[in-house]
């Protein structure tokens, strides 16, 4: 029971704060009230003294992601029996820490910043659920690719029974081009096995010895000529046999063979991906993809440095008890303004800075609140205690992606050279800090940082984000109340 708790403290600490659930984790007597479809799954659990319903039931959890897209989202939706079904909440995340990362100005905009925002989501599934999440919550469009003739035509189903979204979304075929555009030649693969899976498409082959995808296109050959995104995104076949998935398909969440496995797992798909993105590096603001497994993500943070990228970023996700991170890369080189504001940063251990004359709506929560997602934002892993008014922040290397030393004058040095991170980010510990937040008198506040480390030479860094964030924080607050 303790330990239950813990958990599901830990679950909420690591969901995004602008996922409608994070305050509110859907009530299954509420929705079993509003849809008497939804009525039969749930019971009364015993264990936790509240309604629950049984995770392991493929159409309990499709029922409920049904209904919650319905009720919060406005979309009608369905998979057949056995599809991977998607935990809306666990999704959502994966939607806010793009827009998080589109927002946070690390590198220039490729595009008018009044477009619409457009994204590539690779292999969309029958069930469709990134371009629904981010066509109904943020008004993005999307084209969603697949191979499977299943998912094809579940995923243009459910768009089709969205007409308020269906103008937003295009499902494509990645097969449709792969006769006439690509030859194992092309793919850097020479074996036989190629040709076999270019007959055969659904069965993803992956060679072995050459250790290169060889199934049907991802990127490449699937975007066309002067199609320009704000991001790619991808949930991948994570495992390389069905075996590994360690769970029966047919059951809990359901997945098909088709949609869980690839052949050389989740390292060779992604490691496509990011073959691809060096081909189409002006096509894409950002590459995203989620890793399934921690060894993965190292893994692919070295292949990604060894593509000359500019900037890489990685996060956390918490899907149940099951740990997921997202990666993301872009060639485009970071802002220079994030460069400057970091030079000449005196190394001190503490900052603090006040907020005056807020209206009363501006507590001390919503500040922390901003704190916290601006830390996010950043690449951040944050703990935020509500009761202290307080989030202890750490960025290691390798979520950040960014990273910064302190050079010999006391001056940040941001350094964007692949050989040059890639030995930075083994000699360098993480930076971890906290931020307290007082209410001095009503409409008063002052936001206090504090180094955790007592000796660390990234005591500038430190100096550096607090900087940023009072700039953020100041310019979120106090130009609301001027109307600027
Ligand atoms: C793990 S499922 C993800 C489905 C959905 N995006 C989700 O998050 O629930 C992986 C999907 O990738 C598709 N897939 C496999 N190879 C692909 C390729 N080369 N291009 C596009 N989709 C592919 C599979 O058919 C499957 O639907």
């Amino acid at each position: 029971m303790g330990g239950s708790k813990k958990r599901r403290r830990a679950e909420r600490a690591t969901i995004h704060p602008r996922n409608k659930y994070s305050e509110n984790p859907p009530d299954f007597s509420e929705l079993a009230s509003l849809y008497p479809s939804f009525r039969p799954f749930v019971f009364h659990s015993s264990r936790t003294g509240r309604p629950a319903i049984d995770w392991t039931d493929f159409n309990a959890t499709r029922e409920l992601t049904r209904v919650l897209l319905h009720r919060d989202h406005g979309v009608d939706w369905w998979i057949p029996d056995g599809q991977l079904c998607p935990t809306i909440s666990n999704r959502s995340n994966y939607i806010h820490w793009i827009e998080d990362l589109l927002s946070s100005e690390l590198i220039p905009s490729i595009r008018d910043s009044d477009h619409r925002v457009r994204g590539f989501d690779i292999g969309t599934g029958a069930n469709c659920i990134y371009p629904l999440l981010g066509a109904s919550l943020l008004g993005w469009s999307f084209v969603g690719s697949d191979v499977t003739a299943v998912a094809l035509e579940w995923a243009r189903k459910n768009v089709q029974s969205n007409p308020h979204l269906s103008e937003l979304i295009e499902i494509r075929n990645a097969n449709s081009s792969l006769v006439s555009k690509s030859s194992p030649e092309e793919s850097g693969c020479e074996d036989v096995a190629a040709l076999a899976s270019l007959e055969n498409p659904g069965s993803l082959e992956y060679d072995r010895k050459v250790g290169c995808y060889q199934g049907p296109p991802v990127l490449v050959n699937v975007v066309r000529d002067g199609e320009e995104f704000d991001f790619c995104m991808c949930n991948p076949p994570f495992f390389e046999s069905i075996e590994e998935t360690g769970l029966n398909p047919r059951t809990a969440c359901g997945g098909t063979t088709d949609e869980m496995v690839c052949l050389g797992g989740e390292q060779a798909f992604v490691t496509r991906i990011i073959e691809d993105s060096v081909t189409l590096k002006h096509s894409f603001r950002w590459f995203t993809s989620m890793v399934g497994k921690k060894s993965s993500l190292k893994f692919l943070i070295s292949k990604v440095w060894e593509f000359g990228v500019s900037i890489i970023k990685t996060t956390e996700f918490v899907q149940g008890r099951t740990a997921r991170w997202g990666l993301a890369w872009s060639f485009i080189s970071p802002n220079k303004k994030l460069i400057a504001i970091t030079s000449n940063t005196p190394r001190r251990n503490n900052h603090s800075f006040t907020l005056e004359a807020l209206p009363r709506q501006f507590g001390a929560s919503q500040i922390l609140k901003s704190v916290e997602s601006f830390f996010l934002a950043n690449g951040a892993s944050c703990k935020t205690d509500f009761s202290s008014f307080s989030v202890n922040v750490t960025i290691s290397n390798e979520q950040t992606g960014m990273i910064h030393k302190d050079g010999p004058n006391g001056e940040i040095v941001t350094s964007l050279t692949s050989n040059e991170s890639n030995n930075l980010q083994c000699s360098f510990a993480d930076v971890s800090f906290s931020v307290s937040v007082y209410e001095q008198i009503p409409g008063t506040l002052l936001v206090k940082g504090a180094f955790l480390h007592k000796e660390n030479p990234l005591a500038g860094t430190f100096m550096s984000l607090l900087l940023q964030l009072e700039e953020a924080l100041k310019k979120e607050f106090l130009n609301k109340l001027s109307g600027r």
